[in-house]
């Protein structure tokens, strides 16, 4: 039996989803010869791991009750019974993340970053050096200055990060064929914010936009803060992770990023909380005339990305309604590959590009896809 041992960083709607599935899954990876092994989970503050990352593992009671006391917004440090297991909290909690990750040197040991926090980038860069395996659903570590980007990506056979863009929808995966087989890519475009292309079908059928961003948080589309979607910027880093995939050598500084919100509504001017219930409506009315007046010339907006040789740009733009974006409906992304091969009629990748399901799959089938690097 192939034995994987996970450290699991993050554990909100996407990590529970993903220890959720670990555990409902047990007997189709027996089938397969594998077997996920947890050794620890930590969230923002607290960690909390098995007695010997070598050998010892969280066990499936054990992991359904972290996400019954995450699910209730509760610390990792609120766990009871921990047997044998320990939790740690406060500063410490890095130093002992990077110590598992040293110990996991020799035994394999896979980190799997389902936070949505930019500052694992240096725990990550760390333990990739040390010779763990990396997988990504968070887009932050592969998004920051490209000195650091370099070095995660530095041993790419350990890096995935087919979440990052598009949840579970085989797109890195697929650019990753087309670049291997030299066949070059002139252009990507598409629409690839489940919660902008959400927001933007519903409000066309009448919704108030107010309503509608919040059924999207509520249905785990949105990032942690749904400013990061609104504001361009979720989708804005999706471009980057596809062009820097392309060899771009960009930052998000470089990046035009339109925004639906204003400045003073911003997360250093104004409180989510306040967003949410005070600053959202106020821009009901300026989004729905938008979304009328494209109407009225037989469109529909979408938020689109657009890679090709000189750009990498994201924004809204009216799409008429009978193309493959103005089609689009609720979360799905769509994702169009112009390359040699796919010249005159492009690859396409359509689906469901949000939510804590599909994106917690996207990180499982990850994880399987590197189960020969395992003893
Ligand atoms: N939902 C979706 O459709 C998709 C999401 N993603 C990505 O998945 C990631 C997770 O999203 P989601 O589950 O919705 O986010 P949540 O806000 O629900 O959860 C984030 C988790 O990360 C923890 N965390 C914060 N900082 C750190 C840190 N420094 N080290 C370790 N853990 C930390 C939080 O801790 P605490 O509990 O203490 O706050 C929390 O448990 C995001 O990066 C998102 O962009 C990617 C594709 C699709
Ligand atoms: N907030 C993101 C989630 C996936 O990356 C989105 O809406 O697409």
């Amino acid at each position: 039996m192939k034995n994987i041992a996970l450290f699991l960083m993050g554990c909100g709607g996407v990590g529970r989803q993903f220890l959720q599935q670990i555990v409902s899954c047990r007997s189709l990876h027996a089938k397969q010869g594998v077997h996920l092994r947890v050794v620890g989970v930590c969230d923002s503050k607290s960690l909390v791991v098995a007695p010997d990352v070598l050998t010892a593992e969280l066990d499936d009671s054990f992991l359904l009750e972290i996400c019954r006391v995450k699910s209730n917004g509760s610390s990792l440090q609120t766990l009871k019974d921990l047997g044998v297991c320990q939790v740690f909290s406060g500063p410490e909690v890095t130093q002992k993340v990077i110590d598992i990750g040293h110990l996991g040197k020799s035994a394999g040991l896979a980190f799997v970053d389902c936070s949505a926090s930019a500052e694992t980038i240096g725990v990550l860069n760390q333990v990739v050096n040390f010779g763990c395996c990396v997988v990504l659903a968070n887009k932050k570590p592969l998004t920051v200055p490209m000195e650091d980007y370099d070095k995660l990506v530095s041993q790419p056979r350990r890096l995935r990060h087919e979440s990052t863009v598009g949840a579970g929808l085989p797109v890195i995966a697929s650019l990753n064929r087309i670049i291997s087989s030299g066949d070059p890519i002139y252009r990507i475009i598409g629409s690839l914010s489940g919660t902008l292309g959400y927001v933007m079908s519903e409000v066309e059928d009448g919704k108030p936009f107010s309503q509608v961003v919040t059924a999207a948080k509520s249905l785990g589309y949105t990032e942690p803060d749904p400013r990061d979607d609104l504001g361009g910027m979720d989708v804005a880093r999706k471009a980057l992770i596809l062009a820097r995939l392309l060899g771009r050598r960009l930052n998000l500084d470089d990046m035009k990023i339109e925004s639906l919100y204003p400045e003073e509504m911003g997360p250093d001017v104004m409180p989510l909380e306040d967003f949410l219930v005070n600053g959202l409506p106020l821009l009901d009315k300026k989004i729905e005339d938008r979304i009328k007046q494209a109407s009225a010339n037989g469109n529909v907006l979408r938020y689109v990305c657009l890679i090709d040789d000189v750009r990498c740009e994201v924004g809204i733009q009216e799409v008429p309604k009978d193309s493959a974006l103005g089609r689009l409906r609720g979360s799905d992304n769509v994702v169009e590959i112009y390359t040699r091969c796919y010249e005159k009629r492009p690859l396409v990748i359509q689906g469901a590009g949000a939510g804590n399901d599909t994106t917690a799959a996207g990180v499982l089938a990850d994880i399987l896809d590197i189960q020969d690097l395992f003893p």
